[in-house]
């Protein structure tokens, strides 16, 4: 076949080759906040699609378009192993979380929300938090995860620290035959919303840690933390954290950081983190598998945020919120065993488990409007999808 020259191969660029597995993606402009931003609608068979809303100073449009549709798709596994009645959606705003932030530009990419009539429901993730969506939810209702005196169901991260933490456990059951934390080291990446909770969680229960972020500030302030608690930690810088000699890597940042690279260097028995597509490509699960690294599958390693925002669609219970997070224990321990039995990499195993509980579930469900499925009223409004 005659090779296209870079110009042809541009021409060639096709949204809907890029989108082939996503039912929908919008593109938000709105000149007067600044706000550019992407809405990415995987699957709804399982109900509307739910996804936090990252915020990140992509290099390019292109990028921040991958980062979305990756994250989307997770969104849908993620949702189909906790076993909640949501599709997998995600939303990236283009811009830094530092510098960037108005209450106007969470009020026009609320608008945009709105304008999905309920087939989208977000709150935060990486970039975002709590306070950022107080602004949005003044636009429309399909905001989940904002602070309890809003009419959320608080913090998100909280739960997600908790999932990470029972995953720990089972990794540890699974590599030591005991749960328990203590006297282990733990290697975490980003001590954001969620790995800031989990570095401080591991100190209290007597592991030692190395930590990095991008932030120093926040490495020092667990380390002041750890040494009040008697324990010890480590600051790392950059990459670093993939090649210390830890018992557990905890990414908790970014995706996309297990690779050839990564893995000839890694120096630990495990990896379980919160960070969403921690693996580049598939096929890092079997390379991680041939060396021996036992893999905790992100997406059900995380699922404690997701469990949280979508049990407000049932009026939000604390309780139930922490059994169905400590079940991530179980879940792990499953796909653990199941990867064991049929010799495949954690995440196809994990992969396997959740296209059966889809295809059980297709026959009843399958493209969500919200004029077939009243039922999604998280707000219980009148009138109100
Ligand atoms: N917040 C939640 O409930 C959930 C979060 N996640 C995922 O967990 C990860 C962390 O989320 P949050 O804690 O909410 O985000 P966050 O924005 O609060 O914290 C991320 C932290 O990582 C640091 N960081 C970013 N890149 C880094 C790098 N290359 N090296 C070291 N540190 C770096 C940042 O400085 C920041 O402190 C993300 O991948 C997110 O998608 C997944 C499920 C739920
Ligand atoms: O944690 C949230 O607020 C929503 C769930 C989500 O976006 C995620 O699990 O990545």
């Amino acid at each position: 076949m005659m090779e296209l020259s870079p110009e042809k191969q541009m021409m060639q660029w096709d949204i809907f080759n890029e989108m082939s597995e996503h039912e929908q993606v919008v593109f938000c402009n709105d000149q007067a906040s600044g706000l550019k931003a992407i809405i990415a609608i995987h699957d709804t068979t399982l109900g509307p699609a739910l996804g936090g809303c990252r915020m990140y100073p992509y290099h390019t449009t292109e990028d921040a378009l991958e980062d979305v549709l990756r994250l989307s798709r997770g969104m849908t596994k993620k949702c189909a192993a906790a076993d909640v009645d949501f599709g997998g959606g995600k939303a990236v705003i283009i811009g830094d979380p530092t510098k960037d932030k108005t209450p106007e530009l969470f009020r026009a990419f609320g608008q945009f929300v709105e304008s999905l009539q309920g087939r989208f429901y977000t709150g935060t993730d990486m970039g975002t938090t709590m306070d950022d969506f107080v602004h949005a939810m003044k636009e429309t209702r399909c905001i989940v995860g904002v602070p309890e005196e809003f009419g959320g169901s608080g913090d998100s991260s909280v739960p997600t620290a908790e999932g990470v933490l029972n995953s720990l456990r089972a990794v540890n059951t699974v590599l030591n035959g005991d749960p328990s934390l203590a006297d282990h080291t733990y290697a975490i990446q980003g001590l954001g919303k969620v790995g800031y909770k989990v570095a401080m969680q591991l100190l209290s229960e007597g592991a030692d840690l190395y930590v990095t972020d991008l932030q120093p500030a926040i490495s020092v302030k667990v380390k002041e933390q750890a040494v009040k608690l008697g324990r010890d930690v480590q600051i790392v810088d950059g990459d670093g954290i993939f090649t210390v000699h830890a018992d557990v890597l905890v990414p908790c940042a970014r995706g996309g950081i297990i690779d050839e690279r990564t893995i000839s260097n890694l120096n630990v028995k495990a990896i379980a983190g919160s960070a969403n597509n921690q693996l580049k490509e598939t096929r890092h699960g079997a390379m991680l598998q041939a060396r021996g690294i036992l893999y905790a599958p992100d997406y059900i390693v995380n699922g404690g945020g997701l469990i949280q925002v979508a049990d407000e669609l049932y009026g939000g219970n604390k309780a139930r919120v922490v059994a169905k997070t400590q079940a991530i224990y179980h879940s792990l321990i499953e796909v653990f065993e199941y990867s064991k039995a049929n010799q495949l990499p954690t995440e196809e195993a994990a992969d396997q488990l959740v296209a059966r509980r889809m295809a059980s579930r297709s026959s009843r469900n399958s493209f969500f409007t919200n004029r077939t499925r009243p039922k999604w009223s998280i707000r219980q409004e009148k009138g109100m999808y």
